[in-house]
């Protein structure tokens, strides 16, 4: 691990770290906001999954959460979207490849030789923080977007390792939306029945022995709400399952981080409650 970032900042650190993944056969960045309360001790980590087009830069630089995470003693990592390096497969458009990795565990070639994201922000990211770092064992995840979609899809298969789970305009339902349908035909072929493992609308109607309450926010004017999010295919759902979920619906606030911006200290204020409990 090498650190190539480092700020104070709130009388913590936000930092940026690379280490070499094994899961992924590359090189990686992550984000790393260390709050004060981490020099006395372990500390809470919520992980954060970031976009389309994301890198760990995203977060750090736009969402102002460090304050938050600063007053509650939570620490902040902030992995990046794909796998990355000149070896890695990429394609045309911001959303497929480098940078679109989906949080899947690829199976299609050429993109099952490094796009494993899965793999990564469940085993080998969480390993690695509480190895390196002044964290405990309390997990939380939340993340934007395609990263929305990973957070659930990640929380609701391992309830477990997570004590909560939110989302900010995520996709909620993968395998009905373009960026979902091009996405997991291209990483996990057309065969749809292997879609569903990744797909939060479709796990939370199947059988789940544990389940974890739903948090999503989610803006009214979005862009992509009505053809890529559909939030209320998995309200829907969960209704159905008695799935405990809160959807948030923000008048006039668009998918951007401002949005992001906005909400963000009552997501913290939520994880750290979990955490802490
Ligand atoms: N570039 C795409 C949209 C990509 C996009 O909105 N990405 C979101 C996540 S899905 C994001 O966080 N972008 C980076 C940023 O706002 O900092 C487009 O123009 O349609």
């Amino acid at each position: 691990m090498m650190r190539i970032e480092h700020h104070v900042c709130f009388g913590g650190a936000q930092e940026v770290w690379q280490h070499h993944s094994d899961v992924l056969g590359c090189d990686m960045r992550i984000g790393v906001y260390l709050p004060p309360q981490a020099k006395d001790g372990p500390c809470p980590v919520l992980y954060w999954l970031s976009g389309l087009t994301c890198t760990e830069q995203n977060f750090i630089t736009k969402a102002g959460a460090q304050r938050y995470a600063a007053e509650h003693g939570i620490i902040l990592v902030t992995p990046d979207t794909s796998p990355r390096g000149d070896d890695v497969a990429d394609a045309e458009g911001y959303d497929i490849g480098k940078g679109a990795g989906f949080y899947v565990n690829a199976t299609e070639a050429p993109w099952s030789a490094h796009y494993r994201m899965y793999d990564y922000v469940v085993d080998e990211l969480p390993a690695l923080i509480e190895a390196s770092f002044p964290a405990n064992d309390a997990r939380a995840i939340s993340g934007h977007s395609m990263g929305g979609h990973g957070a659930l899809v990640i929380a609701l298969r391992n309830p477990t390792r997570y004590r909560s789970v939110s989302a900010f305009s995520p996709i909620v339902a993968p395998s009905q939306v373009p960026w979902g349908e091009k996405a997991f035909t291209t990483y996990l072929g057309a065969d749809r029945d292997a879609w569903a493992l990744y797909d939060a609308t479709a796990l939370v109607s199947s059988e789940l022995n544990e389940r974890l309450p739903l948090l999503i926010e989610q803006g009214r004017d979005d862009e992509f709400l009505a053809n890529q999010l559909k939030p209320e295919l998995l309200q829907l759902a969960a209704e159905a399952q008695g799935q405990p979920i809160t959807l948030n619906l923000r008048p006039g606030y668009d998918h951007s981080y401002y949005f992001i911006a906005s909400f963000i200290g009552e997501h913290i204020v939520y994880h750290a409650r979990a955490m802490k409990a």
